[in-house]
């Protein structure tokens, strides 16, 4: 099954992705990226585990119900519990993939399943066997597989096949592989193994040692894997996953190369970061491939010269082919409706009504009253800002007083709404953010620690939109609120409510109001 040149690509985004400490994501947020990755044609997307919790079961169920041109995967544990909820999330999906895995290596079947090789060997074919009760498309992978024995790996890989596992995917869980040992065990395992040819063969790389992406491309040419599991912004567990967008650019740009093809509309691979980083609060360095901000920009003068007289001099792929837009109009408070739904659309943001596109662009017009140039990151902003306040508006910001003077003890005074009763609320603390922080904490007493303050200039200049991630953490969970503003201090205002609502939101589904 090798043989053909179409490599499939996996998104894991909202499952190992999401396994990254503090990128903790609400329904609405993975149903957003969920949308954006099927826009960007990705062909399968893991939507989650559905059998760690409630919320992760509800948001694989509602991705299953929207999402149309994807298939749609589902984590589980190789046991009939975890793979008989995968599939019950499942159920809405037009195409559906059940992923099960067990750990294969000695060190994870002694310490940590504590079984022997033998009982390891029979869970995964009966997990297998069950899965195949629910959907023809099942996943199997050996977790650890790289740190495995060769001779097990043949032998419950040739079983999982036996029973129907149509595809293999070879783990390097702990990102200890390099390239070439990747590329050749895979490619051994595929000569060994007798039904080898009856499974797609697919990668999971992490990135420990920055070899992700290495691995993962080693793994088709010499291993020869159809398939390549990776996140948006390299997104996971850890040091993360192979980045989605570094593995694609990389087929794509060296096209003669490795003369394989993907299916994905690389003009969407933009959009998808910014929207990852916007809900997540995982900023993306600017120096990072193919997404960061540098990735096209160019400071020196010899470059800007070259770049002047021919673009490829000092450029390898061409901007608009990942969706950086080259703002032709100008949008500002004396732009219409059309051009900012225009905006809208290169941006690949569908707001689901004209309701929607009308509360946004009413606050892009609030915005551009305060800035005299909006960019597509103030855009993004505002959209994930009202798609924020629609998903719950338990705490509003209204406005917000700040002095800090040299030597004084700033202070702040915020008005906001909370469940639709407006509170003023005072505050002093060691800088405006920490008044402001403590001015919303004296009414709202939510009992939450802050674990993750962050800004972020996001566009250029002064007069940029200061974004501002704040992570909340109460009873073992974790929150992210986003705010935006030109005013910093109003940003992080913003950002406090928004992870406030989470928290509310978190607290309604388990104890509802009557
Ligand atoms: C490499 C990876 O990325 S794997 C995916 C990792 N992702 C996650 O773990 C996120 C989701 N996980 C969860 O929500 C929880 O861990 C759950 C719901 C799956 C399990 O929770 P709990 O039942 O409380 O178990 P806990 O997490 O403490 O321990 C895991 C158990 O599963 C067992 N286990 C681990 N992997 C597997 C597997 N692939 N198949 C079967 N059992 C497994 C462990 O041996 C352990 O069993 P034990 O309780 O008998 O010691
Ligand atoms: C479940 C498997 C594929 C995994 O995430 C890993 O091994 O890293």
């Amino acid at each position: 099954m090798n043989t053909s040149n179409r490599l499939i690509i996996f998104d894991t985004t909202l499952r190992d992705g999401e396994q990254s400490p503090g990128a903790s994501m609400t329904r609405e947020e993975k149903l957003r990226i969920a949308k954006q990755l099927e826009r960007m044609k990705v062909d399968v997307i893991e939507a989650g585990f559905a059998a760690a919790s409630q919320g992760d079961f509800e948001s694989i169920r509602a991705i299953a119900g929207a999402v149309r041109e994807s298939t749609i995967c589902s984590l589980s544990r190789a046991n009939d519990r975890d793979i008989a909820r995968a599939a019950e999330a499942l159920a809405p999906a037009e195409r559906k993939r059940i992923h099960t895995f067990i750990a294969t290596s000695p060190l994870h079947m002694q310490m940590k399943l504590r079984m022997t090789p033998e009982q390891v060997l029979t869970q995964a074919q009966n997990a297998v066997r069950y899965a195949r009760q629910f959907t023809d498309d099942i996943e199997f992978s050996p977790e650890d597989g790289s740190r495995s024995d060769e001779d097990f790996l043949c032998r419950v890989l040739e079983a999982v096949i036996a029973e129907g596992a149509t595809t293999i995917n070879f783990p390097d869980t702990v990102g200890y592989a390099v390239p070439e040992i990747f590329g050749n065990t895979i490619k051994r395992l595929r000569e060994r193994i007798p039904n080898s040819d009856k499974a797609i063969w697919s990668v999971h790389c992490h990135n420990d040692l920055g070899l992700a992406v290495a691995n993962s491309l080693a793994g088709v040419m010499i291993g020869g894997a159809r398939q390549i599991e990776c996140t948006v912004n390299g997104l996971g567990e850890r040091a993360g996953n192979t980045a989605l967008e570094e593995v694609v650019m990389a087929l794509r740009t060296r096209a003669a190369y490795y003369n394989l093809t993907v299916g994905i509309d690389t003009t969407q691979i933009v959009a998808a970061s910014k929207m990852v980083s916007q809900i997540t609060g995982f900023a993306v360095q600017p120096n990072k491939a193919v997404v960061g901000a540098n990735a096209f920009a160019h400071a020196s003068g010899i470059h800007q010269d070259g770049i002047l007289k021919a673009r490829e001099t000092y450029e390898i792929m061409r901007a608009e082919d990942v969706g950086w837009t080259a703002n032709k109009i100008v949008l500002g408070k004396l732009s219409g409706r059309n051009a900012f739904k225009q905006r809208l659309h290169e941006l690949g943001i569908a707001l689901e009504s004209e309701a929607e596109v009308n509360a946004a662009f009413l606050r892009f017009k609030e915005l551009a009253d305060r800035k005299s140039e909006i960019f597509d990151e103030d855009i993004m902003a505002l959209v994930s800002e009202e798609q924020q306040a629609q998903e719950s508006e338990h705490y509003r910001f209204i406005s917000l007083t700040q002095q800090s003077t040299t030597g004084a003890v700033p202070h702040a005074r915020v008005e906001f709404l909370v469940g639709g009763v407006q509170r003023s609320c005072e505050g002093q603390g060691d800088g405006p953010v920490d008044a402001t922080v403590n001015a919303i904490e004296s009414a709202a007493a939510s009992g939450a620690e802050l674990v993750l303050f962050s800004v972020n200039a996001i566009s250029t200049g002064t007069q940029s939109q200061g974004e501002v991630t704040m992570r909340l953490s109460r009873d073992g969970r974790i929150v992210n609120g986003v705010g935006a503003d030109p005013d910093i201090i109003v940003a992080s205002a913003k950002a406090y409510l928004s992870a406030l609502n989470k928290l509310h939101a978190k607290d309604e589904r388990i104890d509802p109001q009557p």
